[in-house]
């Protein structure tokens, strides 16, 4: 946001006009939440997000809104365009400490955004104590002071926000959990910034929307036929029948033309049973794999859901990651080298194919136990396991993360806590087999996968089992494409 401002300055826009147009927002937003005028308080910070909340103020008060502006700190320390948004304001300038918020029908939030640079404590960390105390809705400007933008986590304590009005994009802190939480309804405003700044802030994270993979996305034509849709294989192994079929469903859904599902002997009817479309084939051991992956057709590969832990699952892995093909390794496939990292990362540096990894946080603390620990930011952390393992790191949660070698990295929040049910991420390794089946690319695979998985939970609801998700695709994708 720095440079983006820097750059829309040195563009012949001045600061102080964004800051008008920022403070416009909050205070239109303010409008819209008591639109009859009530009480506000507007808690104005050192910084430039104080002055947003002083120009805020005075347009609220222009408005017929009774405002009470609190400041931390004093109006003499106020320096650039903070300072002429105060000089502006013509009202009064109340110590913060020493005001009260009882009668006020509104808190504006205007203490920290971009800039917060430590974690709250004193004046600062009582001021938002006090706000939080209050039973008053809360507009907060460009973040819930105390969120730390780049990673949405707490710095001390922060806020809790009725609605965040905040400006040009949204920042990872918005997305990522407990800011996203925090920011409660989210509104993205448009204060001048103009989008050709982009290219010189080169940012690599992305709000996974489908803008970002929309073009990639495979769709059949008259000439296709069920082979030049893909033909994924799903390593069944011998344990956990439902996690392969559930994969194996979400496969086709996701359209695939074929799916083949491996198992052993013994489950084959259980298969045979449960999924008409998808064939079913033996594979008693590692030549039985060795065997299915000879034929080229089949150009997508699932190990993972219900395969068992231990070398014959690593086997496989190492079998399907040196197999020319792309590949994504879920569920025990990960927890199976939780003793032996490095081999995965090295079978991963051998393939010239996609990779995609699919851990929750557990399985990712087990095969990245010093990123799981030397970061808080989800994003850097599935980024950093991205550039050691070679692969296209999925780091499942509310707040979803895809993150790419190549530093790209996408952040869901399209998703539903109803997803939080047994087989739900057999479901999501199925739909990324299956798009990467279509020649989809890793990451824009990958991406798809986690936003169709989260639309079609958020469109079941409450009640949803994991079952229900492939059927739900239809009409996601009906919505998507048309
Ligand atoms: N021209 C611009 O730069 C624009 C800035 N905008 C606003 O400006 C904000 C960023 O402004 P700033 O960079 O001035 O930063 P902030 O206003 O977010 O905060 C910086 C101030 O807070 C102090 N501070 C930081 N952490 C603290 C802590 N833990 N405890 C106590 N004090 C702390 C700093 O010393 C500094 O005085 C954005 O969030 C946005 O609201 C908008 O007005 C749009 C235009
Ligand atoms: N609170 C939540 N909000 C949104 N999505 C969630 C939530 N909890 C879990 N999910 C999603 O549900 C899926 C669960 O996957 P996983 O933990 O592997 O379950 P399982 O092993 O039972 O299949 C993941 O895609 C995850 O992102
Ligand atoms: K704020």
């Amino acid at each position: 946001m720095k440079t983006a401002d820097a750059a829309t300055i040195a563009g012949g826009v001045p600061g102080i006009d964004l800051m008008e147009a920022a403070g416009r927002a909050v205070a239109d937003a303010a409008r819209g939440m008591c639109p009859v005028p009530c009480t506000v308080a507007v808690v104005c910070g050192p910084g430039n997000n104080g002055g947003d909340g002083f120009v805020g103020a005075r347009l609220l008060a222009e408005w017929g809104y009774p405002v009470r502006l609190m400041l931390l700190g004093s109006r003499a320390a106020l320096r650039g365009d903070a300072a002429v948004a105060a000089k502006r304001w013509a009202g009064e300038a109340e110590r913060f400490d020493a005001g009260t918020l009882k009668g006020c029908g509104l808190i504006v939030d205007a203490l920290f955004g971009a800039g917060l640079t430590r974690d709250l404590d004193g004046e600062a960390k009582a001021a938002v104590e006090r706000i939080n105390a209050s039973d008053c809705p809360v507009l907060a400007v460009d973040v819930p002071s105390g969120v730390d933008g780049d990673s949405g986590r707490v710095r001390g304590v922060a806020v809790k926000a009725t609605k965040t009005v905040t400006f040009f994009r949204y920042k990872p802190g918005h997305l990522l959990l407990p800011g996203r939480m925090l920011c409660g309804e989210r509104v993205l405003a448009q204060i001048g910034i103009p989008d050709a700044v982009l290219p010189e802030i080169g940012s690599r994270s992305f709000h996974n929307v489908p803008a970002l993979w929309r073009a990639g996305y495979p769709e059949p034509s008259l000439e296709s036929h069920k082979y030049t849709r893909g033909h994924a294989l799903v390593a069944a192994g011998s344990e956990m029948a439902g996690a392969a079929r559930l994969a194996s469903r979400a496969s086709l859904r996701a359209g695939a033309g074929v799916v083949t599902v491996a198992a052993s002997t013994e489950m084959l009817p259980i298969f045979k049973a449960a999924l008409e479309a998808v064939i079913v084939r033996a594979m008693d051991d590692l030549d039985d794999y060795a065997h299915l992956l000879e034929d080229k057709r089949r150009n997508a590969l699932l190990v993972g859901p219900g395969a068992g832990l231990g070398a014959d699952t690593r086997d496989r892995v190492r079998m399907a990651l040196g197999a020319g093909r792309p590949v994504v390794l879920d569920a025990d496939a990960l927890t199976s080298f939780e003793t032996q990292p490095r081999a995965m990362h090295q079978a991963i540096a051998a393939s010239d194919r996609p990779v995609v990894m699919t851990p929750h946080e557990g399985e990712f603390r087990r095969l990245f136990r010093q990123i799981a620990e030397g970061s808080d930011s989800k994003l850097e952390k599935a980024r950093a396991a991205a550039a050691l393992s070679g692969a296209v790191i999925v780091l499942k949660g509310a707040d979803t993360v895809v993150a790419s070698p190549d530093r790209r990295a996408a952040i869901a929040d399209n998703g539903t806590p109803w997803l939080a049910t047994a087989g739900s991420g057999d479901v999501l390794a199925g739909i990324v087999t299956g798009l990467l089946a279509q020649n989809m690319p890793g990451f824009e695979a990958a991406c798809a996968a986690v936003w169709l998985h989260g639309e079609a939970g958020s469109s079941i609801g409450p009640g949803l089992i994991s079952e229900d998700l492939p059927d739900a695709l239809p009409g996601v994708l009906k919505r998507l494409l048309s």
